[in-house]
């Protein structure tokens, strides 16, 4: 095998490597995209019935859970704690805005 050979081995792998996480970064964008929407449904209800932005006792359980299976994938717990308040940190920004904006006075039923 000449050092040529191992080159185009070794790029051919980098190359096949890269495609996966190419893959899973845009897997990754657009789970988040899908949380995003989920959490603005959430907004603009805990805005239209002037509930909290934060409610740290579901942060708690949440973290608990994403810590066990973090650790069940052989993930960083402290990794996906910290992946999970960025996120909820993101998400509670983007809630106060619409808290900001919201009507009110709602109407009966809203
Ligand atoms: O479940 C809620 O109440 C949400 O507002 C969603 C969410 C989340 O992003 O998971 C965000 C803020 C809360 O503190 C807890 C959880």
């Amino acid at each position: 095998m000449t050092t040529r050979d191992i080159d185009e081995n070794v790029r051919a792998e980098l190359d096949r490597l890269r495609g996966s996480i190419d893959n899973i970064d845009a897997a990754v964008v657009h789970m988040l995209a899908e949380r995003f929407k989920c959490t603005q449904q959430v907004g603009m209800l805990k805005a239209r019935h002037h509930l909290p932005p934060a409610d740290p006792a579901r942060e708690a359980r949440q973290i608990e859970r994403l810590r066990e299976l973090a650790e069940s994938a052989r993930l960083d717990p402290a990794f996906a704690e910290k992946l999970l308040n960025f996120i909820i940190a993101e998400v509670i920004r983007h809630h106060e805005t619409l808290a900001a904006h919201a009507d009110p006075e709602p109407g009966p039923g809203a």
